[in-house]
């Protein structure tokens, strides 16, 4: 009987015990949550946040935009909207904009880096390190980028080859519905593969297609909630299946890529005759052969190699798919595409760089389909370097800033009709014009590094298209114009006709 109730007595103390433990730690944890949330008297304000996840679930993916919208109207320019743990701020209009990305850029050059990225990454490649191994890393692309481009055959000569392959691949659909997605994905990711990889790879390559859809799912997958979660719980996460695990197995299936084409070049590597950007990084490996002094490493060039894929594959397609489908809704912008397109290209010379000059038109549609496309509605996140002061509120050091582009594309102020695409936005008397908030590309020391490509590629790939064909929705369909989500603002899945023009 005693014995009973003694352990009566044990179990109610392991009992109290584990309750006490348990209690402990939500506590903790809460107070935890409440001191990293603490926040400077003159910090930007926002709606309020909720422990742990900060405004996250505030956000629907699906309707960021308006969400953003309503958020600016009742908080204002600086809005606290964090993402997380971490604090954020979004910041709308062109001057905000301007001084984060111009004159104060020094307090603003970093990159945050999120779990999920550090987890695949390190600290190391282009689009998010940070310091002396972006500075030098960024340098290197740049100038390797321009040699390449200036080489044997030229960037040009690179760009127009492949459009030709693209029009045959699309003429072979023979004017029958077709969903041009990964076609347009396999052309643009070919010029990047053949300045870092020395390579195009043919489209109907079945490993390459599989890599360009594991690269598609990426970017859906990185929008996710359970990857979210793993950047605020990467201790928890990484024990629990989700979406999250799915991402980091693409991950390893890209860099496993990657590091084979590197094995390759290792073994025919000849440093005095560089084929392509893996081989010059070779060259600057055999300089610095010290990993603890110098970024250039194996590493690095894995995850250098990684961003420039990612970062030349996706973007320029998303973006030439928005323009296919914008020109196949609204075919009178097309007409007179063509009609310039005729007039000073002619049907049979491939469009060169220098006939864009002739063609206001067809670069105002360019730019307006950048605008309208708005791929990335919050630009890319920069975190603030020292303590700062921005027009009046206090910015510790760490908070994420993130560039509200979708306000700026579409501010009423500066767009005669912002929500329409009206390539007249970008044309005065019959000429091109320039404006000023306009910035898909970003601005400052991070803007996009690939600017330029991306430009001589949009250009050549669209004329070439539009001169060889008319795209058109299918008989008795309507296109959509919704985008597929809401960031990265891709183009929804669509079928369109390629009719052969005469
Ligand atoms: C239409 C196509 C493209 C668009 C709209 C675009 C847009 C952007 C934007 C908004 C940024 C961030 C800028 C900032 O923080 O201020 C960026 C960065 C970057 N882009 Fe692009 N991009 C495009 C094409 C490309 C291409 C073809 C490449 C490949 C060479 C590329 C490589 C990069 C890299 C490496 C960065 C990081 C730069 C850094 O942090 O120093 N992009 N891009």
């Amino acid at each position: 009987m005693l014995a009973g109730l003694g352990s009566l007595v044990a179990a109610f103390w392991a009992t109290l015990h584990l309750r006490t433990l348990l209690l402990g730690a939500v506590i903790f944890l809460f107070l935890a949550d409440f001191l990293k949330s603490r926040r400077p008297k003159h910090y930007p304000p926002g709606p309020r946040r909720l422990p742990f996840v900060g405004h996250l679930l505030h956000l629907d993916l699906k309707k960021v935009e308006l969400q953003l919208q309503q958020y600016v109207k009742k908080y204002g320019n600086l809005l606290s909207l964090d993402l997380g743990l971490i604090p954020s701020v979004v910041i709308t209009g062109l001057p905000l904009i301007k001084e984060v990305c111009g004159h104060m850029e020094q307090n603003f050059v970093n990159r945050p880096i999120s779990a999920h990225r550090e987890r695949t990454f390190h600290k190391y490649g282009l689009i998010m390190s940070n310091g002396q191994i972006w500075k030098e890393q960024r340098r290197f692309t740049l100038a390797t980028l321009r040699n390449f481009g200036l080489g044997k055959k030229s960037l040009e000569q690179r760009i127009q080859e492949e459009a030709q392959h693209l029009g045959e691949a699309i003429e072979n659909e023979k004017g029958q519905p077709f969903d041009p997605h990964f076609m347009v994905n396999n052309a643009v990711s070919n010029i990047i593969c053949s300045i870092t990889f020395g390579e195009r790879y043919d489209y109907q390559d079945d490993q390459f297609q599989e890599l360009l859809k594991t690269l598609d799912e990426i970017m859906c997958l990185e929008a996710s909630l359970h990857c979210q979660l793993y950047d605020i719980f990467p201790w928890i996460m990484k024990f629990l299946p989700g979406q999250h695990q799915t991402l980091f197995a693409n991950w390893e299936k890209l860099k496993l890529f990657v590091s084979r084409v590197i094995e390759k070049h290792k073994e025919d590597w000849n440093p005095a005759e560089p084929r392509d950007l893996i081989d010059a990084y070779l060259n600057e490996m055999a300089k610095h052969t010290d990993k603890n002094t110098s970024s250039f490493h194996e590493e690095n060039l894995i995850c250098c190699t990684l961003d420039l894929f990612t970062a030349g594959t996706e973007t320029t397609s998303m973006i030439l798919r928005w323009g296919l489908l914008f020109v196949s809704f609204y075919q009178e912008a097309q007409e007179k595409i063509q009609a310039e397109i005729d007039e000073v290209v002619g049907p049979w010379k491939q469009p060169t760089l220098k006939d864009r000059e002739s063609m206001p038109y067809t670069n105002a549609v360019i730019h307006e389909v950048l605008r309208m496309g708005n791929i990335f509605p919050l630009g890319a996140p920069r975190e603030v370097t020292v303590d700062t002061t921005l027009t009046g509120y206090q910015l510790p050091r760490g908070t994420v800033i993130f560039p509200n582009m979708i306000a700026l594309h579409r501010d009423p102020k500066e767009w005669a009709t912002p929500d329409t695409f009206t390539p007249e936005h970008f044309l005065e008397n019959g000429q091109f014009k320039k404006r000023e908030a306009f910035l898909p590309f970003g601005m400052g020391k991070r803007a996009c590094l690939g600017e330029q490509l991306a430009r001589s590629e949009l250009f050549i790939f669209f004329t070439s298209l539009l001169q060889k064909f008319t795209f058109k929705p299918p008989q008795n369909e309507k296109l959509s114009l919704k985008a597929r989500m809401s960031i990265p603002h891709s183009p929804p899945s669509y079928l369109i006709c390629a009719v052969l023009r005469a």
